[in-house]
């Protein structure tokens, strides 16, 4: 039967990345997708942004949002301090099955804990199913307009402290016009939009980091 992309991707990872070296993972994925086939991946430059926000924070607890095949989890993985953890939600099971492969190629399981299930079901649950209390980043990469629903049931759900850091991906390509437009006009955030680009093309697209102020 006929490979998808993730499955591609999974392939190229295995031949043209060292086991348990995630900076040779992460380059492999962008090599695919530079020489082969574009793919939804946050990609080099804005994932130069992305390391420079986790170094930044230096988080003791991650969620994103959207795993798709893992990519942006190993590259803030590989940032973590010791004892860090990040939870990922992913959506579509089949890209799930990539993505922990991919996780574990790079050697980066220990760090990661992936779910498979829509942000709607899981927010509300992880702080009971997880003994998660807040999360110090938040990376929004998952279907574009649940950013804003999503953002509002985690503050709800007290998942939020002052001082988290949300950052989203693809404000402007597909674009969140709707998150936007809350998060820039909500008192209770401090925002800053990042100006790049559309992963592997000349598109713009950029990340907005917002600073939750409680
Ligand atoms: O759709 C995207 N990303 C979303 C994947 C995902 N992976 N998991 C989920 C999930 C996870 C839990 C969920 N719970 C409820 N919905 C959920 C969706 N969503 C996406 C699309 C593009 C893109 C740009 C230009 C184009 F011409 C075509 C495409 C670029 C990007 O950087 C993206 O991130
Ligand atoms: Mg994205």
């Amino acid at each position: 039967t006929q490979s998808t992309r993730p499955q591609r991707m999974l392939a190229a990872v295995h031949n043209n990345a060292t086991r348990g070296d995630p900076r040779s993972v992460v380059k492999a994925i962008d090599q695919f997708c530079r020489q082969k086939e574009w793919a939804m991946n946050i990609g080099d430059e804005k994932g130069c942004i992305l390391d420079s926000v986790v170094s930044e924070v230096n988080p003791a607890m991650v969620l994103e949002l959207g795993t798709y095949c893992g990519y942006s989890t190993v590259r803030i993985a590989s940032q973590l301090p010791p004892h860090a953890k990040i939870i990922t939600l992913e959506f579509n099971p089949q890209n799930a099955a990539v993505a922990r492969q991919i996780i574990a190629w790079a050697g980066l399981g220990e760090k990661i804990k992936l779910i498979e299930g829509s942000s709607g079901d899981w927010i509300p649950k992880l702080k009971e199913q997880f003994g998660v209390d807040t999360f110090d980043l938040v990376f929004l990469d998952h279907w574009k307009d649940r950013y804003l629903p999503d953002t509002k049931l985690m503050e709800e759900c007290g998942l939020l402290r002052k001082g988290s850091i949300l950052l989203a991906d693809n404000v402007i390509c597909p674009g969140t016009p709707e998150y936007l437009e809350y998060i820039r006009n909500s008192p209770r955030y401090k925002s800053q939009y990042f100006k790049s680009h559309l992963e592997y093309t000349r598109v713009e697209d950029g990340l907005e980091k917002s600073i939750f102020l409680g």
